[in-house]
């Protein structure tokens, strides 16, 4: 596998995730369509009610029409052969009648288009926040997984191709409607048309349903190459990229992955496409020979003066649409199907549930916490790895204290306070909080009490206002707390030097935003963990872009604002790390040391090295 293919994708090579469908498995996929029309339904009542009516009376339209037809040329014939008494104003009733239905027709065509799109565009609007609802409470591990990031992608692109579904099953509606009105009158003139009608089309039923398979296995199997695509354009083009793609001349490395891979998208495509269109010419020939082969039929009894000629301009009329109709019914029953497979996916997206378990009944989260955060032996794997990224924990988090974690990197420190903060529950092992396992807890009061700002911090393009109102997003309004905050943060002195202040857009993706630099962007991240009155603090690596006097500053107001509060601290500045009530040193996941800055030092350990380390680098 090529370095960028195993970036995507976590499937065997060779080994596809869906095979050709056969009938049987088409026909049971029609049982999600009830599930989607219940979809529908919740979008807007009132718009599919409109939609189904317009459509019924639509179906009855091209049989009136041919109907009217009829009667016209017969009156026509006989006005001409002088061989009625009727006056002509009967006949040019009948043509005000013909003209009638025609603009009606028109309209409801028009009006049935209009209402698709607009419902549509509401159930696009509808399944995208759904999915987006969903996808909130699904677990950190779940996305850190390439097979739900499929899942993911293919419920995504349902939000938008199903709305074609949605007209299709109505549309089939429609039209089952119409056949049966016009079938009605051929069956009383012939019913063998009717048969010849059947074995004209059905191989191009066939034909379309083997194609439509191909089309869905090959767009499954080309799923994790599609979100590579869009990785790489990306890549190529945003702001983010913009200045690493330049550095390290990447543009060409980009643009031929890009290549690599829309080529090969093409190329596939393409085979499936001519193909498709050679055997579809061929069946549509057929189609057409047991059209005129009727229409022989039907020439002869008319000449033969077994059925006038308004009936044979009914008749072919009803059969032309009966065959067109039939056709489409057919073919459309593999595209219903298939796009019912589709949404299998969809709803396969809605059926994963998160891991992490909730309590059912929660313990009330203690304020204040009485004996701290207790690690009983704990350990933790990513569910994509073999390796444990901790283990063997166990330590005492005492309410109030301050304790800084230390390690190389890849030591397990910031594995270690998510799953404080419950990002994930440990593999093995219990954390007990006040002696009560962390499970036992509501987890959304669980998170109001702990406050964590991460190393990747999210830079929002978003006002500064909520920039540091994402720490507790109910305060967005709350400009007091958001002001107060960025002093605690030492952000507000640079918020004031911003043309819009407190107003001020960041980033570059919008109109007149900002950038700030690493460091100003982590003091507006830290303001986040002032915007709640959290009783636990973590700060994972907030500062590493502060310059030695603004990171000393924060941490000396940090322990005056935080007095009486417990802090975890992730640093890899001894500086910082010495101000801690205790030290937590890591290694391989596992904890080899604990104490204070002056224990650790005597000891001559692990922690007295890597100080050393670091001050000689300063010497
Ligand atoms: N989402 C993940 N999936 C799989 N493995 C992961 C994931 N995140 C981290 N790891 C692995 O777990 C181990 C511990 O990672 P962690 O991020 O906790 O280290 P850290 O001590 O915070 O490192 P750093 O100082 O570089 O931030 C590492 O071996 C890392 O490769």
């Amino acid at each position: 596998m090529t370095f960028w293919k195993s970036l995507f994708s976590k499937e065997k090579p060779g080994k596809t995730p869906t095979n050709q469908l056969t009938l049987k498995e088409r026909l049971s996929a029609l049982r999600n369509l009830p599930r989607f029309f219940k979809l529908v339904w919740e979008t807007s009542k009132w718009m599919t009610i409109i939609n189904a009516l317009l459509r019924i009376i639509k179906s009855a339209t091209p049989l009136a029409i041919l109907y009217v037809g009829k009667l016209i040329i017969d009156q026509v014939i006989l006005i001409s052969q002088h061989k009625t008494t009727f006056s002509s104003y009967h006949l040019w009733t009948l043509v005000a009648i013909e003209f009638g239905l025609a603009i009606l027709s028109d309209s409801l065509s028009r009006s049935i288009t209009l209402m698709d799109s607009l419902l549509g565009d509401k159930f696009s609007n509808h399944t995208s926040v759904k999915i987006m609802s969903h996808a909130a409470t699904l677990d950190l591990d779940q996305f850190e997984n390439s097979a739900f990031y499929d899942k993911l992608e293919r419920a995504r692109q349902q939000t938008i191709g199903r709305t074609i579904l949605l007209s299709q099953v109505l549309s089939q509606v429609q039209d089952l409607i119409t056949m049966a009105f016009l079938a009605a009158g051929l069956l009383a003139f012939n019913p063998w048309l009717i048969i010849l009608l059947l074995v004209a089309i059905i191989p191009a039923f066939l034909g379309e349903a083997y194609f439509n398979d191909k089309t869905y296995a090959l767009s499954r199997r080309q799923t994790p190459e599609r979100r590579e695509l869009d990785y790489v354009r990306f890549l190529g083009a945003s702001d983010e990229t913009a200045k690493e793609v330049k550095i390290f001349n990447l543009s060409g490395f980009i643009i031929n992955r890009f290549k690599e891979l829309s080529g090969q998208f093409y190329k596939d495509n393409k085979l499936l496409a001519m193909r498709r269109t050679v055997w579809g010419t061929l069946f549509t020939m057929l189609g057409s020979a047991g059209y005129y082969g009727a229409y022989v039929f039907m020439i002869a009894q008319a000449t033969q003066g077994k059925i006038t000629i308004g009936s044979l301009t009914f008749l072919a009329g009803s059969f032309r649409q009966l065959r067109s109709l039939l056709e489409g019914i057919l073919i459309r029953f593999t595209s219903v199907s298939q796009g019912a497979v589709y949404l299998q996916d969809f709803f396969e997206f809605f059926e994963i549930q998160p891991k992490i378990v909730l309590a059912t009944n929660p313990v009330p989260f203690p304020k204040p916490i009485k004996y701290g955060f207790t690690f009983d032996n704990v350990g933790f794997r990513y569910s994509n790895s073999e390796r444990w990224a901790n283990r063997h924990l166990s330590f005492t988090l005492r309410p109030g204290e301050k304790i800084a974690l230390v390690g190389e990197n890849g030591a397990g420190k910031t594995t270690l306070v998510k799953l404080l903060a419950r990002l994930y529950d440990p593999t093995e092992g219990q954390i007990l909080l006040d002696g009560i396992n962390l499970r036992e807890y509501d987890l959304d009061e669980l998170r109001i009490q702990i406050g964590v700002i991460f190393q990747d911090f999210i830079r929002y393009q978003m006002s500064v206002n909520q920039n540091i109102a994402v720490g507790n997003i109910s305060e967005v309004s709350n400009h007091p707390l958001i002001k107060s905050s960025s002093e605690q943060s030492m952000a507000h002195p640079l918020i004031e030097r911003l043309p819009n202040k407190y107003e001020q857009m960041l980033g570059r993706r919008f109109n007149n935003g900002i950038d700030l630099s690493g460091g100003e962007w982590q003091k507006i991240a830290l303001a986040r963990a002032y915007m709640k009155d959290a009783q636990l603090l973590i700060l994972d690596e907030p500062t590493a872009a502060l310059d030695a006097r603004a990171e000393y500053e924060v941490f000396q107001r940090f322990a005056e604002l935080t007095k009486g509060k417990t802090a975890v601290l992730i640093s890899h500045r001894f500086s910082t790390v010495r101000m801690a009530d205790r030290i937590v040193v890591l290694e391989k996941g596992q904890l080899v040391e604990i104490g204070s800055h002056e224990e650790l030092l005597q000891k001559g350990g692990r922690y007295a090295e890597l100080f050393r380390l670091q001050a000689m680098g300063y010497q």
